[in-house]
């Protein structure tokens, strides 16, 4: 069995804990939920801070309708959503009062975090909150979710905000002990796996990918969440949430649940947000000479160097620059959208104003805003 080291409160202090829909649901729900106040209230002792990921406003709201079965349309996920995530706070609020803990609620959606501006504005929200000592509660805004934005599931939403807060740690709490070599469903001689170095293909494939009765994800999206947060350099812990005192033991070392190792740290700031977040509403073909100075100059990109813009696009959102020849150069976020850049492509910085009545700034995209895609790889 891998050797584990304490991960203490030195080393990781900041932690987000995300909860899963099955643990919080069931005839046993509340007990784990009030166990899992009880462990966050001993982590804020220890001196660290939590960042909670709480699923269960459509178990929540289907328990309140005495629903048995899990909708299928989305206008009634999104209702049920609506109808559960008030109860799912008051529960969470009843819980950490025993600890004289205060809740918050942060209810987020894919295009929000994808929107530079709106991101830094939850991180400086999330930030303040920890600095006032409160435990923010973060779940998806279900209620207008698109299916083809949303964030998937919360373990991808886990993975965002661990990202998004700088954490040492992510913890994913499931109704199931740790990761397994194959589905335990169907393979019931499978056997746990502690220590994961890295999630590449043969570990994606241990994982079936639909969920327990009431989940979203299944372990697919665990293993990818745990990727996305390896990409930022950040471990993860799966940990059965039904046993919720696991935090503390695998805090110490020993060997519960499964452990991903946070690995190199491949991007940060800017180029991290941009690897994890915004999907690329259109494309703009670039020149030879823009080619060049995004490649090799760490340059912006200017109107001048646009021979083609394609795909509709607003101010802020993300564009993906080929090359003349269709190759992906790269992907930034513009200043301008698709119909202005329409007009002032091919056209010098001094003109933009002649043309579009006013002038935003003189970059297409600014370098700041801009990953290369040897970067995104
Ligand atoms: N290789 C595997 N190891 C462990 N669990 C697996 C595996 N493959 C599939 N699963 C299933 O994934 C489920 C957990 O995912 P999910 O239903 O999304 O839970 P949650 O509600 O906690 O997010 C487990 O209950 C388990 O049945
Ligand atoms: N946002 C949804 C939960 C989505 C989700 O990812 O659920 P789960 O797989 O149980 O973590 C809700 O609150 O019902």
């Amino acid at each position: 069995m891998h050797g584990r080291l304490p991960l203490t409160a030195q080393t990781h202090r900041r932690l987000v804990i995300k909860v899963g829909s099955a643990v919080l649901s069931g005839p046993q729900g509340r007990q784990h939920q009030l166990a899992i106040a009880a462990q966050v209230a001993a982590l804020r002792a220890e001196g660290r801070e939590v960042v909670l990921v709480s699923s269960g406003a459509q178990a929540t709201g289907m328990q309140k309708l005495g629903l048995t079965e899990k909708p299928k349309s989305l206008p009634s996920k999104r209702a049920l959503a609506a109808v559960g995530q008030p109860t799912l706070m008051l529960l969470w609020e009843q819980a950490f009062s025993w600890y004289d803990l205060k809740v918050a609620q942060i209810l987020l959606t894919a295009e929000d975090l994808a929107h530079r501006h709106r991101y830094l504005n939850a991180r400086q929200t999330l930030e303040t909150l920890l600095a006032w000592g409160i435990v923010p509660i973060i779940n998806e805004n279900d209620t207008v979710m698109v299916e083809e934005i949303k964030f998937g599931d919360n373990d991808q939403l886990s993975a965002l905000i661990a990202s998004l807060v700088g954490a040492d740690l992510l913890i994913l709490l499931s109704d199931i002990e740790a990761l397994y070599d194959a589905d335990p469903r169907t393979h019931p001689e499978a056997q746990p796996i502690p220590y994961v170095e890295r999630v590449d293909a043969e570990v994606l494939r241990m994982a079936g990918d639909s969920p327990n009765q009431v989940g979203t994800g299944g372990m697919k999206s665990k293993l990818l969440a745990a990727e996305k947060a390896q990409a930022a350099g950040i471990p993860t812990l799966l940990l059965p949430g039904t046993r919720p005192q696991s935090i503390a033991e695998a805090l110490r070392g020993e060997p519960v649940g499964t452990l991903f190792a946070g690995g190199q740290r491949r991007y940060s700031g800017r180029k991290l947000w941009l690897y994890q977040l915004p999907k690329p509403q259109g494309e703009l073909v670039v020149d030879a000479g823009a080619a060049r100075a995004l490649r090799q100059g760490g340059a912006s990109l200017l109107p001048a160097g646009i021979l083609e813009v394609r795909g509709q696009f607003g101010v802020g959102e993300a564009v993906k620059c080929l090359d003349e020849q269709g190759n992906l150069i790269g992907v930034g976020l513009v200043n301008y959208s698709a119909a202005e850049l329409s007009r002032i492509k091919r056209r010098k910085t001094r003109d933009i104003e002649a043309i579009l009545g006013y002038k935003n700034t003189d970059e297409a995209i600014h370098r700041d805003y801009f990953a290369l895609a040897s970067e995104l790889e």
